[in-house]
């Protein structure tokens, strides 16, 4: 893939016009007849990206359920943590306001002890499981679930904060925001980190995101199945099988939720009862550039005592990150906290340090490199793990398939490391990905064809935040 220069040439399939129909999860290439922008003076070139936004738009439009998002309609009928922090962004190019308010639904659910859960069950929903009956019981279903997600939304406020256009607002929520922030990543450091080693623990696969990770195989295998109530996968009834992860994983995913259920969630046992508790380098990365933004905020905001507190937080995470540098595979790798091993599947969470900033330039170098040779091997990156490992799977979910946020996440970090090209080259690859199969879950690496669910909100939010301001002749 040539660099950005040449997102200018567009697939030509990417021109056919179809319609926008919310629910045809078939619809690989959509483009939108009546919503093309046909401003005068707009040169023709950029006609497939006008159509790229103006379809995102309208994804989130459609996907909006009156304050807060959901990730797609039937797969994902809730809000979700990280996906909401992402999706904020993406309003933000549309409306400041429904950015702020799309955070605000989030911490209305937070936890007295600080969590922010993974999924808020605002209104009921029958075609995801597990819903809030198995998080609680059939008598008293839960409104949320009771693990978290990496910890995006200081990100975001900063963002909404530092680039908002109407100040005024950005100050007023920032303001009510911050505390709610701070009691969370407050949490992250006592329920999740409480020997104080500077890298927080992440007790279920849900929790890091990326659900299926290879990295995650090990210390899965270790979690023992229990005798669960048997239950219907309904995920399998939206997205093919071969895309989502299997049977074996489901029930100790299950295996987990049941048994952090029976001690009520309980933040203080949970680090310790945990049959699976791994260092998530991407967890661990967004909350280090998470702390940051959250400090740069403290900062704005006067807290001169907190700023110092998150100090303390970051220098600790920064000592600590190294212990998950593997100088040989010139990568960093997740860590199994319950064998004390390191991870040996490489995966894109690998470049997240890039993100985090706690990288050295010769640890960003061999990144870099590394990244280079994945990108090599596929027709579009970033593989979400390791195209030349014996067991990549460019079409399950975690396991091979290209996602847009870590995209976003990775050149945000190539950037800021001084690799212009490289990122350059992602934001093409993602570019040509979303103009030529539309805006889905992830997408195969191999082949480019759209993966998992279709109309997908982050993706969307994406190309509003991030692929809009890329996608010029400029980059
Ligand atoms: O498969 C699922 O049921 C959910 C469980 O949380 O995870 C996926 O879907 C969620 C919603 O998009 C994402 O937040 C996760 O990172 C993951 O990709």
């Amino acid at each position: 893939m040539a660099p950005v220069a040449c997102l200018t040439t567009v697939p030509a399939e990417a021109q056919a016009h179809q319609s926008f129909h919310a629910n045809d999860a078939a619809s690989a290439v959509v483009v939108i007849p009546g919503a093309i922008n046909t401003d005068k003076g707009v040169n023709d070139e950029y006609e497939p990206l006008k159509n790229l936004l103006e379809l995102s738009k309208q994804i989130l439009t459609e996907n909006d359920r009156g304050g807060y998002t959901i990730p797609a309609k039937g797969l994902y009928p809730y809000q979700w943590n990280w996906d909401s922090a992402l999706v904020a962004l993406g309003w933000a190019t549309l409306d400041e306001g429904r950015a702020w308010q799309e955070l605000e639904m989030l911490f209305s659910a937070q936890w007295e002890d600080g969590l922010v859960p993974h999924i808020v069950f605002h209104k009921p929903s029958p075609t995801y499981f597990p819903g809030p009956e198995i998080w609680g019981s059939v008598e008293q279903p839960m409104g949320t679930t009771g693990i978290t997600q990496p910890p995006v939304a200081a990100i975001t406020v900063r963002k909404l904060y530092e680039e908002g256009v109407n100040k005024e607002l950005a100050m007023q929520k920032a303001k009510e925001l911050f505390p709610k922030l701070l009691a969370w990543h407050r949490w992250f450091q006592t329920a999740r980190d409480p020997h104080g080693t500077g890298l927080v623990a992440t007790l279920h696969p849900w929790e890091s995101g990326m659900d299926n990770s290879p990295a995650w195989d090990e210390p899965l295998h270790n979690v023992p199945v229990d005798p669960i109530p048997p239950y219907v996968r309904k995920d399998l009834g939206h997205v093919d099988s071969a895309m989502r992860p299997k049977q074996e994983e489901y029930d100790r995913f299950l295996t987990l939720v049941y048994r952090f259920r029976a001690v009520n969630y309980d933040c203080t046992k949970l680090y310790f009862l945990s049959p699976f508790r791994v260092t998530d380098l991407c967890t661990n990365a967004v909350l280090y550039r998470a702390n940051l933004d959250l400090r740069w905020l403290a900062t704005e905001l006067g807290e001169n005592e907190i700023a110092e507190e998150i100090d303390g937080w970051v220098e600790k995470a920064h000592k600590a990150f190294d212990t998950l540098y593997d100088a040989k595979a010139g990568m960093y790798k997740s860590k199994d906290q319950l064998t004390g091993k390191l991870l040996a599947a490489k995966t894109s969470a690998g470049f997240l340090p890039l993100f985090a900033r706690v990288a050295s330039a010769e640890q960003a170098a061999s990144l870099a490199a590394t990244l280079e040779r994945w990108l090599d091997c596929v027709k579009s990156g970033i593989p979400s793990y390791d195209p030349e490992a014996a067991n990549f799977e460019p079409l399950r979910y975690w396991r091979g398939p290209v996602w847009a946020i870590i995209n976003w996440m990775i050149t945000d970090g190539l950037r800021a490391y001084g690799y212009e090209d490289l990122a350059c080259r992602v934001e093409a690859d993602t570019y040509e990905l979303l103009v030529s199969h539309g805006i889905s879950e992830y997408y195969n690496p191999v082949t480019g064809a759209a993966a998992g669910g279709k109309l997908f909100s982050w993706t969307a939010a994406m190309c509003l935040a991030w692929l809009s301001k890329a996608a010029t002749p400029a980059c």
